[in-house]
């Protein structure tokens, strides 16, 4: 669709001047990709303003404008089109441009501060079981059926978004399932899409930084479910207590999971090992290779919206038994006795679960060493809550970097260790080279010790001052494990 009218259908105009009937070539909201015949989106955002560069547009060719504040002097070669809000009518524009191919699947967005990468992959790992080919978005990785595509947000931005829907349209998809961040809903990445479901998995602590408060941070979820149409349903977690706070105000049907409250899906933990999870769906007792209480949560979530997608229950429940969920979630290494756990925990709630999951497990005698950091550029109040968490739950801590992007690795280490507890002072080491710090993890562990090293999960890089460095938590620790075992 190229039409400037037609990209412009549903989209809240204030006023337009110019040629609506032009066609347009690709839209663009970045004035240095912007080429001859393009329509240039100007976005407000969080570093500088899109409109700043609308000149810049058009010098590389723009021949339509889309902006919130019309520029002082207009050009006649130029159509100028002032919308209400510019992210949301990108979000529509970009689906319009691909023929809104979320039309023609089922898509569900799952929305949630942990357990987002973790219930999509199920979901895609499921459906791609029961034999439909289904595409996923996720933190890790994008998938169009058997093919991945590399991810660099949680949700992409609208026009990369839309591009993928519809080559899985066109690769005969009939299923996407993605991730949908509070960042991505504030800045109306997901606007245009058409939801056969949305899920909210839990509300804690994180992206305070971006949000402000606790306040925005719930109100930046509850939209993805306000946005709903009649027709989809609204999937969430009863157990938490934000729960119903994402059903006020939703025009679609509303749906609840839960281990404790009373929920339309309900389940019972029956045995929870490093092996897996033995659950109580529906009656049906089932195992399932997933560790930890919080993963009967993702996966109760994904039977409820595969029930809601109109799946058999008991076929979902047998091929949902065969999964094996995302990296770098809960990733087991076993060297000489010792066990290191890679996790993708960076907030406080899922460290929290993760050595409480391990506490479970544990027999009782065998160490708990815990390697910790906080991402720079990121919500600095998590800082002390992780390391105090780290430190009451472990035998022994080591704070360390996970990503400190533009900050100095040094401060950030600082705020951490401001949470520890002065009693667990002596437990508890910073060493701010990650690599040194597995080391030395490794040289502390004896047989029978479980290591967890959390916070960067599947990642394969360390992003350090604008540079992305090579690094992978499982690689190095299953290298490490390997070289101190034989020494
Ligand atoms: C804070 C944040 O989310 N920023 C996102 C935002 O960029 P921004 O608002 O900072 O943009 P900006 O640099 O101020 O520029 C404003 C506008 O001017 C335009 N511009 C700029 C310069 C120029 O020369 N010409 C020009 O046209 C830009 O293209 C943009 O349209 O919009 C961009 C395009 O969509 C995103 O790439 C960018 O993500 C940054 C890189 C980022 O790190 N985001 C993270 C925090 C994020 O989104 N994370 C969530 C997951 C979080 C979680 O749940 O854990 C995610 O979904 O990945
Ligand atoms: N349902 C859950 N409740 C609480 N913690 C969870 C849950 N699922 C996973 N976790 C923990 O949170 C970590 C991140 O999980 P996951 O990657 O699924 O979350 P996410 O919401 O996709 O995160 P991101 O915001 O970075 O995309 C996991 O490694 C695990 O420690
Ligand atoms: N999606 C999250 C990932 C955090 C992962 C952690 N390793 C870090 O770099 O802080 C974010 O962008 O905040
Ligand atoms: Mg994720």
């Amino acid at each position: 669709m190229r039409v400037l009218k037609d990209i412009l259908y549903k989209v809240s105009l204030v006023s337009t001047v110019g040629d609506m009937e032009q066609v347009i070539g690709e839209i663009h909201f970045d004035s240095r990709k912007v080429k001859q015949g393009d329509l240039f989106v100007a976005i407000p955002g969080t570093q500088v303003d899109g409109h700043d560069f609308i000149p810049t547009a058009i010098a590389n060719g723009a021949s339509c404008i889309v902006c919130e504040q019309l520029p002082s002097e207009q050009l006649d070669k130029v159509a100028y089109i002032q919308v209400v809000n510019s992210p949301r009518a990108l979000g529509i524009m970009a689906s319009n441009y691909y023929e809104n191919p979320s039309e023609k699947l089922k898509l569900v967005a799952v929305t949630g501060t942990n357990g987002k990468t973790s219930t999509v992959t199920l979901l895609f790992q499921l459906f791609m079981e029961m034999g439909y080919r289904s595409g996923m978005i996720s933190t890790v990785e994008n998938r169009i059926h058997d093919s991945i595509v590399p991810s660099s947000h949680t949700t992409p931005d609208s026009l990369q978004l839309q591009a993928l829907l519809k080559k899985m349209v066109d690769a005969g998809c009939t299923h996407c399932f993605m991730e949908a961040s509070s960042h991505a809903i504030v800045q109306e990445r997901i606007a245009g899409l058409h939801l056969a479901g949305a899920v909210f998995t839990n509300i804690t602590h994180d992206h305070l930084d971006y949000h402000g408060t606790f306040d925005e941070y719930i109100k930046a979820k509850k939209k993805l479910f306000d946005e709903l149409a009649k027709d989809a349903f609204a999937l969430v977690n009863a157990d938490d207590k934000r729960g119903m706070v994402m059903l006020q105000n939703c025009k679609s049907t509303h749906q609840t999971f839960a281990l404790k409250y009373p929920a339309d899906f309900k389940a019972k933990v029956l045995s929870n090992t490093l092996e897996g999870l033995e659950l109580d769906i529906n009656n049906k007792q089932i195992w399932f290779r997933m560790i930890g209480e919080f993963n009967a949560y993702n996966l109760l979530g994904v039977y409820g919206t595969a029930v809601l997608l109109g799946e058999d229950e008991e076929e979902v429940l047998m091929q949902l038994s065969k999964v094996r969920g995302a990296q770098g979630r809960f990733d087991q290494i076993h060297v000489g006795g010792v066990t290191a756990i890679v996790d993708y925990a960076h907030t406080p709630d899922a460290l929290e679960n993760v050595l409480k999951t391990i506490a479970g497990v544990r027999t009782g005698g065998e160490q708990v060493i815990t390697v910790v950091g906080c991402g720079g550029n990121r919500d600095r109040s998590k800082r002390p809550l992780m390391a105090k968490i780290a430190t009451q739950l472990s035998d022994r801590v080591i704070l360390t970097s996970d990503n400190p992007r533009d900050e100095e690795p040094e401060a950030i280490l600082k705020e951490m260790e401001a949470g520890v507890n002065p009693v667990d002072f002596k437990k508890t080491m910073t060493i701010v080279d990650r690599r040194e710090a597995i080391k030395t993890a490794g040289i502390l562990a004896n047989a029978g010790d479980i290591i967890l090293i959390a916070g960067k999960g599947h990642e394969t890089y360390q992003e350090i001052k604008g540079v992305k460095y090579p690094f992978d938590d499982r690689a190095v620790a299953l290298e490490l494990l390997e070289l101190l075992k034989k020494n």
